[in-house]
This record gives structure tokens, sequence and C-alpha cells, in this order.
């Protein structure tokens, strides 16, 4: 990880919701970097812009002004293959939003297939594998429905590994999740960073986002309200809105 290899750039972003004959602007200015290797944490109360925000980097939210480079390659540039950008930014979800009807390991083989043309042998091979990495070799033959939520997320976690992603989103990979298993997801989590996934992160678990974070970005109204380093956000928050919220939830 290097301060000067910003793999994402988020430049003033801007996007206003129009619903209901009312405007509500969910994110209002953001500015930031992701640098190689290094894991984001988005953090602040509901309603503040973070999914919004994580959203906007694979393109599944347009934005208004602003400009968003991923990789040196402009999401916002009119010439850019967006499904092309895409596929390179895995995302991860609350709700899995796995194939129900094609076994787990088919749910790793498919895209790759479609997206990355890779022959059926080579898909299976690299499905096996990750199927090995986030733990569960086992389940290979399983349907969706015959998993406890944990493993499904699982079974999303490698589905996306399984486009080579340049960057990892996770928006609150882990709300959805029986406590019991929610340790052993933010845990594999962990170990994708360790090994040098970028990743941008939206949760409400605080422990992660201390431990695993490099970077926390606390938002509030659609704004950046602090970024810092996490031991120096947990432990001297700046912001009146940053200590409301962190006594709130702590
Ligand atoms: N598709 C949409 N249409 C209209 N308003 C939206 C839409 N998506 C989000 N919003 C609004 O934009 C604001 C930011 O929403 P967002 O989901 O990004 O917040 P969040 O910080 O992720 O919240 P939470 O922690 O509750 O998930 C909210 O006021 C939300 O109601």
């Amino acid at each position: 990880m290097s301060a000067v290899d910003p793999i994402v750039i988020v430049d003033n972003i801007s996007k206003t919701f129009h619903a209901g004959g009312r405007s509500h602007r969910a994110l209002d200015g953001i500015s930031t970097t992701i640098n190689r290797g290094e894991v984001l944490v988005v953090i602040g109360p509901s309603g503040s812009g973070k999914s919004t925000f994580l959203r906007t980097l694979n393109a599944l939210e347009t934005i208004d002004s602003g400009s968003i480079i991923i990789d040196g390659v402009s999401l916002t540039a009119k010439k850019t293959n967006v499904d092309q950008l895409r596929t390179e930014v895995g995302m991860v979800f609350q709700h899995f939003n796995l194939f129900q009807h094609k076994s787990v390991l088919d749910n790793i083989i498919l895209p790759q297939k479609v997206v990355r043309r890779r022959s059926e042998a080579e898909a299976t091979k690299v499905a096996q594998d990750l199927l090995e990495k986030v733990g569960i070799p086992q389940l290979a033959d399983r349907y969706p429905s015959q998993l406890s939520g944990g493993q499904q997320q699982r079974v999303a976690i490698a589905r996306s590994l399984a486009m080579n992603p340049k960057i990892m989103l996770f928006d609150e990979a882990t709300s959805a999740l029986d406590p019991e298993t929610v340790e052993g997801v933010l845990e594999l989590m962990g170990q994708l960073a360790a090994e040098g996934m970028t990743m941008a992160v939206v949760t409400h678990e605080m422990q992660f986002a201390r431990k695993v974070g490099d970077r926390i970005l606390f938002m509030d109204n659609g704004k950046v309200v602090e970024e810092r380093k996490p031991n120096d956000f947990f432990d001297n928050p700046q912001s009146d809105r940053a200590k409301l919220f962190l006594e709130q939830i702590l």
C-alpha cells in the first residue's frame, strides 16, 4: 500500500434523488481516494448516504456532478464502457443475490463464463479453489436455499472474487446474518484485506472498522464529516456529529 498509488479517486461528487415530488441530496460534494491495498470503512447514521456512495463506485448509481476514476478510467466519461468497468469492481450486498436455481458451484462458474469468457473447465477450477478459500468446499453441490445466510454470503464473496476484481465493495454484508455467522464472514473479509485486496466497506460493525480499516470515512447528511485513521476516529472524534453517533452505538 502506498499513499501515492490511488486506485479510486472520487472528486466532489453529488447526487440528488427525486421521489414523490420531493428532492433529497443524498451525496453532497464527496471527495476521497482509496489507495491500492487499502480498506476504507464508511460509517455514519442511517440515511447519511453510505450505500449511495458505495453504489456510485460501480455505477449502480449515477452521479449528477463530480468525477470518479477507477484505476485510471473515468466512470463518468462518455467513452467509458461502464459494463466492463463494473466487472472489475466486485460488490457484495446485504442480501446475497445468488441464482436460486443454480448450485453453489454453478453460481460461481456462470458469471465467469458469461463475463470473462472462461471455459467450463477453467471456470470450474477457479470456483473450486475459491470455495476452498472461503471455507465451504463441501457445499459445492447445494442450492442457495439449503445454505445458512453466512454460507450464502461466502458464496457471494467467492462469486465476486472469481471476476478478479480490482476492488471489492461490501454494502452491509453482515447486516442480514444471524449473530453466530457474522463473525465468520467478518473474518473472511479481514483475511481478504490482509491479502492486499482493496476494499470499501459500509458496515455497522465498529470492531471490524477499527481492526481492519485503514481509514474511516464518517458521513452525515451526504457529506464527509471526518476522514481519519480508525484509532484516531474512535478514540478522539472531532465533530459533534461523530461524537453523538459513537455515543449512541458504542
Ligand atoms: N432510489 C432512491 N430514491 C429516493 N431516495 C433515495 C433512494 N436511495 C436512497 N435514497 C435516500 O437517500 C438517502 C441516503 O440513502 P442511503 O441508503 O445511501 O443511506 P445509508 O447511509 O446507506 O443508510 P442506512 O444505514 O440506513 O442503510 C436517504 O435519505 C434515502 O432515503
